[in-house]
C-alpha cells in the first residue's frame, strides 16, 4: 500500500511533500466467538505456516480462553497474539472481566478496542473505550481502536464526520508518543459480516480523512507512522485492490480469517 521508502523520499523532493515513512501493513483475523479448542489451535498452525512469507504483519485476536494454548502454536513465528477485549480496570471485583495483565502475561501483544459489536451489542460508550485503550497503552501493548459508520451515516453523508468525533473520543489523552502504538481499523458497520465490502474508492476516502483528522489532532509525521486497516467482508478477492489503495495499510478480517485457506490468501496479499 505504500511505496518504498527511496521512491517516496525521492517523490517528496518532487512534490515537496513531508516524507513518507515506510508503514508495515498488517493483517490482522477476528475471531471472535468462534472456534473451540481444537478448531483454535488448528487454525492457528495453519496461520502460522502461511504467514512464513507474507509481505506484512500479521496477527490473530483469539477467544480469551484460547489466548495460552495458542500462544504456544505462534511460539517462533511472526504472528502476533491478540485479544478482542479487556477490562479498562487493572484487577479486582470485576467477575468475568479480563485485565491486560493478563492479557500481557500470556503472551498477548494487541488488544482490539471500539469493535462495533463491542459498541452495538455491549452498549460500550466512547468513554470507555477511551478508558480500555489507555489501559492498553499503559500495559505496553498494541491497540488495535477500531471505528466506522453506520449505513444510514454513509448515506446522509456523515461518514467523516461520524469517524472524527470517535477517533477524538477514543483517542483522548493519547499522546503523540502512545499514538505509535495504536493501530486504527475502519470498518464500516454496513460491511462487517454482510459481504458488502466497501470499494476501494469508498475506503480509500475514508482512510485518507482519517489520516488528515490525526495530522491535525497530533501531526504530520504521526498520520503518515500512522497503520489504518480496513475491515468489512475483506476476502482473498478484495483484498489486492483494497491494499493496492495508498492509505489502506492492512485488514482486519473477521469471516474469512476462520477459513484457513481463505486467510492465507490474504496475509499473502499482492499490492
Ligand atoms: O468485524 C470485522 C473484523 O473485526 C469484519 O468482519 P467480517 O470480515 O466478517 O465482515
Amino acid at each position: 500500500a505504500r511505496a518504498p521508502a527511496r521512491f517516496a523520499r525521492a517523490a517528496s523532493r518532487v512534490a515537496a511533500r513531508p516524507m513518507m515513512a515506510a508503514r508495515t501493513a498488517l493483517i490482522a483475523g477476528n475471531w471472535k466467538m468462534n472456534t473451540v479448542l481444537p478448531e483454535a489451535l488448528k487454525l492457528a498452525a495453519a496461520v502460522k505456516d502461511a504467514s512464513v512469507g507474507a509481505p506484512g504483519d500479521v496477527a490473530i485476536c483469539v477467544p480469551f480462553p484460547f489466548l495460552e494454548s495458542v500462544s504456544k502454536v505462534l511460539a517462533g513465528s511472526k504472528v502476533g497474539l491478540g485479544a478482542q477485549d479487556c477490562s479498562e480496570a487493572d484487577k479486582g471485583a470485576f467477575t468475568g472481566a479480563v485485565s491486560t495483565g493478563m492479557l500481557q502475561s500470556v503472551g498477548c501483544a494487541y488488544v482490539l478496542t471500539g469493535h462495533s459489536e463491542r459498541r452495538s451489542i455491549f452498549g460500550e460508550s466512547d468513554a470507555l473505550i477511551n478508558l480500555k485503550t489507555k489501559k492498553v497503552l499503559s500495559a505496553g501493548l498494541k491497540c488495535i481502536l477500531c471505528v466506522g459508520e453506520l449505513k444510514e451515516q454513509r448515506e446522509d453523508g456523515t461518514t467523516d464526520k461520524v469517524v472524527a468525533a470517535q477517533l477524538a473520543a477514543g483517542l483522548k489523552d493519547v499522546s503523540e508518543e502512545q499514538l505509535g502504538s495504536i493501530v486504527i481499523a475502519y470498518e464500516p458497520v454496513w460491511a462487517i459480516g454482510t459481504g458488502l465490502t466497501a470499494t476501494p474508492e469508498q475506503a480509500q476516502d475514508t482512510h485518507a480523512a482519517i489520516r488528515k483528522w490525526v495530522q491535525g489532532a497530533y501531526s504530520a509525521a504521526a498520520a503518515d507512522r500512522l497503520v489504518i486497516q480496513y475491515g468489512g467482508s475483506v476476502t482473498p478477492e478484495t483484498v489486492d485492490e483494497l491494499m493496492a489503495c495508498p492509505d489502506i495499510d492492512g485488514a482486519l478480517v473477521g469471516g474469512a480469517s476462520l477459513v484457513a485457506d481463505k486467510f492465507a490468501r490474504i496475509v499473502n496479499f499482492k499490492a
